[in-house]
């Protein structure tokens, strides 16, 4: 076994600082170096779910940056000293109709998760990315293109990619009406990228202080959630509604803005929902979902992101301060998303 040093949790947001097992380089490894590493809600949502007795340590962190320190005997694609991205995916089955289509993201024996995963070769729990070095197999590293900043890429590997999907997926493009609930992490990048595809996107949130920030964002309008007749001022106007909020909630007087036959893509908040069928019903309207992404749109959306100009607004803090960043982020204190570095874990 080889050995980093990581945060691993003591407590719903309590991490100590520790050393951490990575296993030995198989033919189809790399060992990467991290450099930073995106703090993403769902880690929140991960340390509230950890049952502290449990044997399995839990190392949050599923989107990060870094550097190819060593490769295994097979490995072609990557060299020592590559620049590479990693997301909330390391493994698949590579072999079901799933993998076959280029969506390992939905793999039917299921995807192997960066933390909280189990290894399809020796059962092992994945440990994620608030650690100095991660073992990744080769196919789901991906060379960071030129010209991408590695703090502010890293947040493309899962809330990037999270809502890129859908809005491929869903046929964004020039003259869509595209709204997005929600500006937090994905909510900014899922703004940024619509905008990049040629949308009129609109932002809607309760926030009224993030009005600016969501028209330097590029956003063209502002919605204000909170605003019932705005809201009822705007029924049955966007083509697409990418939802990123990260609590509970209503989805009525989202579908209620959804443009005949368009979709409300529910990306955030993933438990059971109610939905009224006649919100569905008037307008023909479709309810949806996605989550993370297959190798091959993540590879697109990182050269869409490099050709664009594209990369989360960050703030980059050393990793000793991840409690910092996970208590912030619960209060919503965050302009877009944390970045931990990770050098001062050497
Ligand atoms: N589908 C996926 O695969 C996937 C991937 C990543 C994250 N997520 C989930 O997406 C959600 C957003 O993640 P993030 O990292 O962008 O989080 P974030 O904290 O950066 O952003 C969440 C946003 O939701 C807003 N919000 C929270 N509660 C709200 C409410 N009741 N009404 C209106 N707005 C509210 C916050 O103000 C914030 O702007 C989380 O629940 C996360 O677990 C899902
Ligand atoms: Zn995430
Ligand atoms: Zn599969």
């Amino acid at each position: 076994m080889r050995t980093t040093i990581g945060w691993r949790a003591s407590g719903p947001t309590a991490l100590r600082r520790t050393s951490l097992e990575r296993r030995n380089l198989r033919s189809d490894d790399l060992a990467v170096r991290v450099d930073y590493s995106g703090v993403c809600h769902t880690d929140l949502h991960s340390l509230r779910d950890h049952d502290q007795r449990a044997i399995a340590p839990l190392v949050p962190g599923h989107e990060c940056t870094g550097v190819v320190t060593g490769t295994g005997a097979e490995v072609t694609a990557f060299s020592v000293g590559d620049r590479v991205a990693v997301g909330n995916i390391v493994d698949s089955c590579g072999t079901c109709a799933m993998c076959r289509a280029g969506q390992e993201n939905f793999c039917r024996s299921f995807p192997t998760l960066t933390y909280g995963g189990t290894d399809r070769r020796d059962g092992s729990t994945t440990l994620g990315a608030f650690s100095r070095e991660y073992v990744v197999r080769d196919r789901f590293a991906y060379p960071l293109p030129s010209g991408l900043d590695p703090a502010a890429a890293a947040p493309l590997m899962c809330a990037g990619v999270t809502v890129w999907e859908p809005l491929r997926a869903l046929g964004v493009g020039p003259g869509s009406r595209v709204a997005v609930a929600g500006l937090g992490g994905l909510g900014h990048l899922a703004v940024k990228l619509a905008v990049a595809l040629g949308a009129t996107t609109t932002v809607i949130s309760r926030t009224q202080e993030k009005r600016d920030d969501a028209l330097r964002l590029g956003a063209h309008d502002f919605l204000d959630s909170t605003d019932t007749r705005q809201m009822a001022a705007t029924r049955d106007t966007f083509d697409v509604v990418i939802d990123t909020i990260s609590a509970p909630h209503d989805l009525a007087p989202y579908l209620k803005v959804v443009a005949m036959d368009g979709t409300l893509s529910l990306l955030g908040y993933l438990g059971p929902v109610t939905v009224e069928a006649m919100d569905l019903l008037v307008g023909r309207k479709r309810l949806s979902s996605a989550g993370s992404g297959g190798r091959r749109s993540t590879a697109e959306m990182l050269q869409f992101c490099a050709d664009n100009g594209i990369a989360a607004d960050v703030e980059v803090l050393p990793s000793a301060q991840v409690e910092t960043a996970l208590d912030r982020l619960r209060r919503n204190d965050v302009r877009y998303r944390f970045v931990l570095d990770m050098s001062d874990l050497d």
